[in-house]
């Protein structure tokens, strides 16, 4: 197959079964390189179960992924893990080992000299505030801390498709937005990073595109403004809202639909 020109992500007629309807139905989506992308839609709209399916973790009922024009689950484990990396939406670690050592787990299937794997650690645990807290064990972190340390994880290898279920959702403001800020750099220094967000107004201010899903469809791609269109939070979220943006970022103020009778 020809890979079109800077894809890093083609998934073509994507189905997933579920029990009452199919979890996923008839994804068709082409994401290049070098951008942010919000994954967003309601509870149970299917985000969770694409990122599941692009790493390789569920078996599609139809269609497929690729990466770089190889379909993702002819990839060994190893190879898969050299080029993508997906933090879940939960995750408790089995072993309480310290937080230096989980990162460390990020780069197993990487060949690199110690000095290049110390290097990235360090760079990782500095990008990810986890400096102070390299020696802890894991038991011993809040539950953001504990995030804070998976991203990390996920994120030391550098991989071309960095794929994160909902990567803010246990973090506090500041921490927020210093993952965010540092998502879109690892964006803008080649990688495709897709994430899982609930925060519209953080999503619309961060990302590149947005990627809407809607009971396991493909409801828009594009522009955040063009996702968040009236028309679409009604149907997706069954919400209305008024935005509010100046050069410093976005802001909104979300409403219930009024009851129509
Ligand atoms: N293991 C499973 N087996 C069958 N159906 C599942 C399973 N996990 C989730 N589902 C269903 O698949 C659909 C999509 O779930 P998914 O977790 O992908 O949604 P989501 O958009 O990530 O939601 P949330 O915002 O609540 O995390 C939902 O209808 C859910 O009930």
């Amino acid at each position: 197959m020809i890979k079109e020109q800077g894809t890093v992500l083609s998934i073509q007629q994507l189905s997933l079964a579920g029990i009452r309807r199919p979890r996923l139905q008839q994804v068709q989506l082409q994401l290049s390189a070098g951008q942010l992308v919000g994954l967003v839609g309601a509870n149970g709209a299917g985000k969770s179960s694409l990122l599941q399916v692009i790493a390789a973790l569920l078996t599609p009922s139809a269609g497929e992924v690729r990466i770089d024009g190889t379909v993702v689950t002819s990839l060994a484990p190893e190879q898969r893990a050299q080029v993508m990396a997906y933090l879940p939406q939960y995750e408790q670690p089995q072993w309480d080992i310290k937080v230096r050592e989980l990162v460390d787990i990020g780069l197993l299937h990487h060949r690199l000299s110690r000095r290049q794997r110390q290097l990235q650690l360090q760079h990782v645990l500095t990008a990810c505030d986890l400096l102070q807290l390299a020696e802890r064990p894991l038991s011993t972190l809040s539950g953001g801390e504990r995030q804070r340390a998976l991203l990390a994880r996920a994120m030391v290898g550098q991989p071309k498709l960095l794929l994160c279920d909902e990567p803010t959702a246990a973090l506090d403001i500041q921490h927020q937005l210093q993952t965010l800020q540092l998502l879109q750099q690892q964006a803008r220094q080649g990688q495709l990073v897709l994430c899982c967000m609930h925060d519209l107004s953080l999503a619309a201010r961060y990302c590149d595109q947005l990627v809407l899903l809607h009971e396991g469809r493909l409801l828009e791609v594009g522009a955040p403004a063009t996702v968040l269109s009236d028309a679409h939070l009604a149907t997706a979220f069954g919400i209305q809202a008024q935005w509010y943006c100046d050069s410093s970022g976005v802001a909104w103020i979300p409403q219930p639909l009024p009851a129509t009778d």
